[in-house]
């Protein structure tokens, strides 16, 4: 088997870790979210149609899943082309594109806008969560599954020789599906064959990451190469969070620039401010944990590009570092989280 060994691979070809830069972990360039449509509050339904306009912007961002174009990321690849570049204008270097099976990953697109923009894009191996995996996908031995991320990442996904570089986001919802299950049990197969990266989507309760690790270090894995997203709206209990820190994963928190007040996918949880998600990585580095820390906007609607008014990829660099130097946090750990422990991480063992 060809070893990526001291490697970062990116959708062009593998590279030495040394030039990525600047890495946001968790983000998506092309995707289609049109599963996870919510229907608006009643009264509302004529807002889910028609064009994304200033009108309809606000409505678009406190309700980003009841609107149905909003949903389809993969329509604007001219901007997100243009976003890129004004992400590299900022200093960027590296995009990880975290598309995986279930919701429309096309690495054709990702290899242009890769060739287009000098971006460093890698693209992720594996399985989103249980409702959309196919019939095949459910049917599938662990063995199998595992056969299928290693070829990705070997071989290239999806009838494309172009390779993937991570595996992940693998999608896991609570409670835990016996296909999800088995997709964990994979994904550590894979990871201990090949030394390589992953990531993981936990399910919204507080217990989900603690249960996937469990998971995946029964089944082989790293935890010390594996990134544990969207903790912002998983784990909000400070010794809970503490505790989960110490199982040794990367600590992702991803969702800088997502604020609104009615978290439409589980409306028991408030959704934190940017200025709360800095105050908890603040906390982590007073606790000892720079290492473990990476964060990203998980660009995944239309309504966050800044064609249509929201931050873009480049809403990190140009508004959360300043504010995060402002909030005691120094210029060497912001390198740490966005420079150093992305290369850690991304590089395969
Ligand atoms: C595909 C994008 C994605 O999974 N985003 C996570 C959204 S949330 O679960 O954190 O709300």
């Amino acid at each position: 088997m060809p070893s990526l060994r001291g490697k970062v691979q990116t959708v062009l070809r593998p590279v030495e870790p040394d030039c990525l830069g600047y890495t946001l972990t968790h983000e998506h360039l092309t995707m289609n979210y049109s599963s996870f449509f919510c229907p608006p509050s009643p009264g509302q339904e004529p807002l889910s149609g028609g064009p994304i306009e200033m009108k309809n912007l606000f409505w678009i961002k406190q309700n980003p899943y009841s609107h149905k174009e909003n949903l389809l990321l993969y329509q604007e690849t001219d901007a997100v082309k243009e976003e890129l570049l004004h992400f590299k204008a900022a200093g960027g270097g590296t995009i990880v594109e975290n598309t995986t099976t279930g919701i429309g990953r096309d690495m054709n697109t990702l290899k242009k806008l890769a060739e287009e923009t000098g971006v460093h894009i890698i693209a992720g191996a594996g399985f989103y969560v249980d409702s959309t995996h196919y019939s095949q996908t459910q049917a599938m031995t662990v063995e199998q599954l595992t056969g299928t991320i290693v070829d990705e990442i070997l071989n290239g996904a999806d009838g494309t020789n172009i390779k993937c570089g991570v595996v992940g986001e693998i999608g896991c919802s609570w409670p835990l599906t016996q296909s999800e299950h088995r997709v964990l049990q994979a994904t550590a197969q894979a990871q201990s064959q090949l030394g390589c990266p992953v990531i993981i989507h936990p399910g919204r309760n507080s217990d989900s990451p603690f249960q996937i690790i469990r998971i995946l270090q029964e089944a082989g894995a790293d935890a010390a190469k594996t990134v544990m997203s969207h903790l912002d709206r998983t784990i909000f209990d400070t010794k809970k969070l503490l505790e989960f820190a110490e199982l040794g994963s990367y600590l992702e928190y991803d969702l800088f620039g997502t604020e609104f007040l009615h978290y439409q996918f589980h409306p028991d949880i408030d959704m934190p401010s940017d200025n709360e998600r800095i105050a908890r990585i603040r906390m982590l580095i007073d606790e000892g944990y720079e290492d473990r820390i990476l964060i990203a906007h998980d660009v995944h609607t239309k309504n966050r590009l800044m064609k249509y008014g929201g931050h873009g990829y480049s809403h990190i660099l140009k508004n959360i570092v300043p504010k995060m130097l402002i909030r005691g946090i120094s210029q060497d750990k912001i390198d740490k989280i966005l420079l150093a422990n992305p290369k850690q991480w991304l590089t395969f063992k």
